[in-house]
């Protein structure tokens, strides 16, 4: 994600430098004139604004927070914006963290998978230091189409947990209905025709269902991240004391899918976990 969101402020003329964990990622956008530095902190350093895009907590801890982290570069006068998926807790953690700089903190995660991200057409869910949302507003409008403003640090990264827990159960649950539809002599493919036609279409069916059918799984949005997802949801819905038992049974089967070497697959590689091959040996 942080590659074809950093592609497009540099197509857009935003004077940018890159740092990644795996430095060759990083090549392609040099080459297209972003400028690089060896670490988060040098980054922060450099820059009036850093954005970090990055697998999990622990990760978006890490950047912003370790050895040579973001915070250790930043100060007034900068701003930390954080578009990663994490839970709430972490978000503060680490504004708090780039807060005690002088610097101003936004958690920004975003809605929208890998082909949103190519066209800048992101949802940004937001929240943290307004002065900073206002300033990055048109750098958010380059990388999306749309952007929120949430309030208080952890009201972005709850908004995107929730919308992320509906997106897994729909995916699970669909799953069930073509594995179904296909058990009882139907076409898979004419339920993904039926489904886009009435009032429960959603685009990941129709963009997804024909590959399912097929059972591949070209990675938008990897299952790890799903499953990470729906971890920290359950985790949020538990704080509040909110039953949510599709969303937890849900989440059963991106386990059962990761405990099959499907982490790196695109999340709809869930319907594996449903079928009877992986069934039976998880019931062994
Ligand atoms: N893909 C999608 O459709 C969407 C993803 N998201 C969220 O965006 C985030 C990124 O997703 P995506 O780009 O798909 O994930 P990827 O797994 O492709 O990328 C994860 C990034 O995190 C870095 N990273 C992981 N662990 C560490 C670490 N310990 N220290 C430093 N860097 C680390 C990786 O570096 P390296 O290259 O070295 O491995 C990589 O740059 C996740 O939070 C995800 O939930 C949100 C919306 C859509
Ligand atoms: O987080 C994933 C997405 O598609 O949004």
């Amino acid at each position: 994600m942080g590659s074809p969101m950093a592609h497009n402020l540099l197509k857009a003329g935003v004077d940018l430098t890159v740092w990644n964990r795996t430095k060759t990622k990083c090549d392609p956008l040099i080459s297209l004139g972003a400028k690089y530095k060896p670490s988060p902190e040098e980054v922060a350093a450099s820059c009036d604004v850093t954005f970090a895009m990055l697998a999990d907590p622990q990760s978006a801890v890490d950047v912003a927070c370790g050895k040579h982290g973001a915070a250790n570069g930043i100060g007034p006068g900068k701003g930390y914006v954080d578009v990663s998926t994490v839970d709430g807790d972490t978000s503060k953690l680490i504004s708090a963290q780039i807060n005690s700089t002088g610097a101003l903190f936004l958690e920004a995660p975003v809605s929208g998978s890998k082909k949103p991200a190519e066209d800048g057409q992101l949802i940004f869910l937001t929240a943290g230091d307004k002065a900073l949302y206002e300033t990055v507003g048109s750098l958010l409008d380059i990388m999306g189409k749309s952007k929120f403003y949430l309030g208080d640090v952890g009201n972005g990264a709850a908004m995107k947990l929730v919308v992320n827990m509906i997106m897994g159960s729909m995916m699970a649950s669909f799953s069930e209905g073509l594995l179904l539809c296909e058990k009882v002599g139907l076409d898979p493919d004419v339920l993904v025709k039926v489904v886009s036609q009435g009032a429960i279409n959603a685009p990941m069916y129709s963009t997804k269902g024909p590959s399912m059918i097929q059972s591949l799984y070209p990675t938008a949005f990897p299952l790890k991240h799903q499953q990470k997802d729906l971890r920290l949801a359950l985790g949020l819905a538990e704080s509040v004391s909110q039953s949510t038992p599709i969303a937890a049974a849900a989440n059963e089967l991106y386990k059962v899918a990761k405990s099959h070497g499907l982490s790196d697959q695109d999340f709809s590689a869930v319907i594996e976990a449903l079928k009877s091959k992986i069934q039976h040996s998880e019931n062994q």
